[in-house]
């Protein structure tokens, strides 16, 4: 079934401004809050939020094999877990309906008034329940850029890094949407020089520039899913900040992996760019350096060519851009991922969200964490109000955008945006 969602030449009916991220070819899947305070699945063009669910009683699906309350949900799982041809069927539909061409909807001044939203009468909310949460470590200049600044820059890349996707298991239920703050967490450090740890606030906080893909339904239990279907079972994907504490990180990390240091805070965009949306960007991602074992080896292009870029904005004053990257620069892809997530048969599920890893990229501009861009606090990184950052400070915001351009059409992710906040302050005595 062709994408014809992704007709280059189509325009809509709704305003969209020429730099939008949203134009008529992306139309995303997200969860919002309405003014009448009702929670619905919704799509987004231009500047204007779609309920979903009122345009699925409206009739407008008519033909799609959808049961009936399918949007008027508060999570997407349900929908994800109908599979790609649905997902397919739906996104087709929209771009019909908001063609500039089709006048039944823009016409009809009743269904638009239950339809169609301006964004600051919405509240985006998180677009899935996320059961599990895996985080990567694919980029291989970070990889080699945390080994040489936590461990030896002599081995800086671990022996295993060349031939395993590695990753860890991460928490969902401290993942939050764009907007919400994070408050620094404390934890246990060990001081430069001593021998015992102490008790108190992170002192290097730290965001990482990832992206994440969620899935829907993919394999029962003991069953592999091989790495060339892969991309079937990959709904879409979101930014992602995995909020890190270096300091905490550095002490609990052996031999477990990172735990504390991570767990505080994940915060994701909240538009889920589906993978037929991104068909258009597909690019070939960097050569293999070592013979990859058969379940690994991929056939045809499997990264995509999306820009990322981070802001720093402290309080008060205007951003400053500090890193830009691209996610195709990930050495293991997202196929690669998920087949190695699931040859021991562990099961994946609707709505289970894989983040990339720190998407750093071979030039110092292009690094993902103020770990790497102020090499551990030894180059500080300068911002427009003349200040200087060598991790996050109290009420910073981190902004993380993310836009794919190819012959003169746009599509983006929008943001994710976190400000970060003191030490919480328990009212509990
Ligand atoms: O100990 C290390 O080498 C580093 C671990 C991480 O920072 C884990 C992580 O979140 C991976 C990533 O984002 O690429
Ligand atoms: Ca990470
Ligand atoms: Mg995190």
């Amino acid at each position: 079934m062709p994408i014809t969602a992704n007709n280059p030449d189509r325009t809509s009916w709704l305003h969209v401004d020429k730099n939008s991220d949203f134009p008529i070819q992306n139309i995303p899947f997200g969860v919002f809050l309405t003014r009448d305070d009702i929670i619905t699945i919704g799509t987004r063009i231009g500047d204007t939020a779609i309920d979903l669910g009122a345009l699925h009683q409206l009739g407008y699906f008519e033909g799609i094999p959808l049961t009936d309350d399918i949007f008027l949900q508060d999570t997407l799982n349900d929908f994800i877990a109908d599979g790609r041809k649905t997902w397919r069927l739906v996104r087709n539909r929209i771009g019909e309906i908001f063609d500039a061409e089709n006048d039944t909807l823009k016409s009809n001044k009743q269904h638009k008034e239950v339809v169609l939203f301006r964004l600051d009468e919405i509240e985006m909310q998180l677009p899935v329940q996320i059961g599990d949460y895996t985080d990567f470590y694919s980029s291989k200049e970070h990889a080699t850029n945390v080994g040489t600044l936590f461990r030896d820059p002599e081995n800086a890349l671990l022996p295993n890094w060349l031939h395993i996707p590695v990753g860890y298991h991460g928490r969902s239920s401290s993942i939050i949407p764009s907007g919400i703050p994070v408050h620094r967490p404390q934890g246990q450090t060990l001081p430069n020089g001593a021998t015992e740890p102490v008790f108190g606030p992170s002192k290097l906080i730290d965001f990482e520039l990832e992206m994440a893909f969620i899935t829907t339904d993919a394999n029962d239990l003991g069953e592999p899913i091989p790495v060339n279907e892969a991309e079937e079972y990959i709904f879409g994907l979101v930014l992602l900040n995995d909020w890190s504490a270096r300091d905490i990180q550095k002490w609990e990390y052996v031999p477990l992996g990172p735990f504390l240091a991570k767990s505080f805070a994940t915060s994701i965009s909240p538009w889920i760019v589906t993978l037929d949306a991104l068909e258009p960007y597909r690019v070939e991602g960097p050569k293999p350096i070592k013979k990859q074992l058969d379940y690994l080896k991929f056939k045809g292009k499997k990264s995509y060519d999306i820009n990322l870029e981070v802001s720093i904005q402290p309080k008060g004053a205007k951003e400053t851009t500090v890193s830009n990257s691209n996610f195709k620069y990930m050495y293991w892809n997202m196929s690669q991922q998920l087949a190695h997530h699931t040859v021991n048969g562990c099961p994946v599920n609707s709505g289970d969200m894989m983040g990339s890893g720190t998407l750093s990229g071979p030039t110092p501009d292009s690094y993902g964490s103020m770990l790497e861009l102020s090499w551990r606090g030894e180059n500080p990184v300068k911002l427009k109000d003349g200040s200087e950052r060598k991790f996050i400070n109290d009420h910073d915001t981190v902004i993380m955008r993310g836009y794919c351009e190819k012959d003169g059409t746009r599509i983006g992710f929008g943001e994710v945006s976190t400000q970060l906040l003191p030490v919480f302050e328990s009212k509990k005595k």
